[in-house]
């Protein structure tokens, strides 16, 4: 199956759903739920119990998603919250993975990783915690398809948004090349995605305030609206 444009999705202002907050005994039809509401950017977080304490999934669950969401033209934005994630990212991006992020505190190699991502095929994209700074993505700049700014720290949805984050996206956005997408993670919601969008974010990533909702579609368009994605 023929992948989506995974750069031109990204340009534009997006809301990413977060399956994180899903319920897993209906991914699929969560999933599709969305992607008819209009989302075109699917985010999966991973966690491994050791960068952060939860573990979630892996390479099957992006596998198991990829032909339903690239056959909508939809892309698969996988969050790796992994230690040295340089040795999993071949496999994510075999398993239909577009975009990969990989955060700088998880590995001592981040200009390898973001090497190792454009070599397996897909979007290579870096993450900073609240903790540290954003000149970090500075060093590694030309390598950046997309940047990762974490407005909550990593590793549980629901959390509420770090209102330092908005200032921390306008020094990414004014640090890096204007091909690079600005993604930021956590407490978006309808309150927060205005603000976060002004500030130079154009990948909004949602997951309780969308999948913890009872019409996670309605939920969606009100974000997205929110966001001027619509
Ligand atoms: O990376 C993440 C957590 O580490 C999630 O993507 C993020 O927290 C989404 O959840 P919510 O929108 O509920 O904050
Ligand atoms: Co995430």
């Amino acid at each position: 199956m023929s992948r989506p444009n995974a750069s031109e999705l990204l340009s534009a202002i997006r809301i990413a759903p977060s399956i994180l907050s899903a319920d897993f005994a209906r991914l699929g039809a969560q999933v599709s739920e969305v992607i008819a509401a209009g989302a075109r950017v699917i985010h999966v977080d991973v966690m491994d119990g050791h960068f952060v304490p939860p573990i979630t999934m892996g390479p099957i669950v992006v596998s198991a998603l990829a032909d339903e969401v690239h056959a909508a033209g939809a892309l698969l934005d996988v969050h790796l919250m992994i230690e040295r994630p340089e040795r999993q990212v071949a496999e994510f991006a075999k398993a239909g993975a577009d975009s990969i992020t990989v955060h700088a505190e998880a590995t001592p190699h981040l200009n390898y990783a973001l090497g190792a991502i454009k070599e397996a095929g897909a979007n290579a994209a870096a993450a900073v915690n609240p903790g540290t700074p954003a000149s970090v993505l500075g060093e590694v700049g030309d390598l950046l398809d997309m940047a990762l700014c974490m407005s909550v720290n990593p590793g549980w949805g629901g959390q509420p948004f770090l209102s330092s984050s908005l200032d921390k996206l306008a020094r990414l956005r004014a640090l890096l090349p204007a091909s690079a997408a600005i993604e930021v993670d956590g407490g978006v919601d309808v309150r927060t995605a205005g603000a976060c969008a002004r500030h130079g974010a154009n990948v909004l990533v949602a997951g309780s305030a969308i999948f913890g909702q009872a019409d996670p579609a309605a939920a969606y368009a009100a974000i997205a609206q929110a966001a001027g994605a619509v």
